[in-house]
């Protein structure tokens, strides 16, 4: 598909996603996610902000950001900046994703900001994904999403935690993410964490990988979302939308 094409589907995911699911009565904490989808939920948002008939409500709206690129978005898009301290509680948040099962268990993480979209995910009343079609598994994670599971991790304990998800959970391959170009060295998250992708193949289980992986010493939170999101958008090439719940 070309990047057209796929723009033009992000946005169609993003855009209905947010015209079907905010309520402008009700809803005031938005949560906005970190990636290239979502870059698009935060416009749109935008646009209501500008339109004479909704601006009052949005104005009132604060936006809890997953990472620095979602804060920036928030800002850009003039709406309202806070933080997930000030709202434990989120009305509605929005995020895209590597790869959707057909459970709607996903791996998130590619973009390198799990921690931060797993606390406001979690904290959101209801989650809404936002994707293009190559998002969707046709049956287990793993199958789309080849560059493994985004864990994580404390920078000390790296080693540690490759060796443990090798020898003691069979991952095959462990890859501390390096960033390229730029900067020599290993990705630093936003909370100053390293990511360790690890390879499993077809994920049958996820939520029993992601208590395990969690279990292991040094692992701040893994990439798989269980049972979190409420809904799925899929844009598709052709501007239609396919849109998954439970
Ligand atoms: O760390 C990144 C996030 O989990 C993103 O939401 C995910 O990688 C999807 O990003 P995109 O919308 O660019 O495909």
């Amino acid at each position: 598909m070309s990047t057209n094409k796929l723009e033009d589907a992000k946005k169609a995911a993003a855009y209905r996603a947010v015209d079907e699911n905010i309520n402008f009565d009700e809803h005031r904490v938005i949560g906005i996610g970190s990636g290239s989808t979502v870059v698009y939920v935060a416009e749109r948002l935008g646009q209501y902000l500008k339109d004479e008939k909704y601006h009052d409500r949005v104005a009132q709206f604060v936006c809890i950001p997953t990472g620095f690129q979602s804060k920036k978005l928030i800002l850009d898009n003039g709406l309202q900046l806070s933080t997930v301290e000030q709202h434990p509680i989120i009305d509605i948040a929005f995020d895209g994703a590597d790869e959707v099962d057909k459970n709607m268990q996903l791996i998130k993480g590619g973009g390198g900001c799990l921690f931060q979209e797993k606390l406001v995910s979690t904290s959101a009343k209801t989650f809404i994904i936002v994707a293009d079609h190559t998002k969707k598994s046709p049956e287990y994670l793993g199958t789309m999403w080849k560059k493994g599971v985004p864990i994580e991790v404390v920078p000390s304990a790296y080693v540690r935690v490759c060796n443990d998800l090798e020898n003691k959970l069979s991952a095959t391959k462990t890859i501390l993410r390096e960033c390229i170009g730029g900067k020599a060295g290993p990705v630093v998250t936003d909370n100053n964490h390293f990511i360790v992708d690890a390879h499993f193949g077809d994920l049958s289980n996820p939520e029993e990988l992601h208590t395990k992986i969690k279990l292991l010493v040094g692992v701040v939170e893994t990439g798989l979302f269980i049972d979190n999101a409420s809904k799925v958008y899929f844009g598709k090439a052709d501007g239609t939308v396919e849109v998954m719940k439970k």
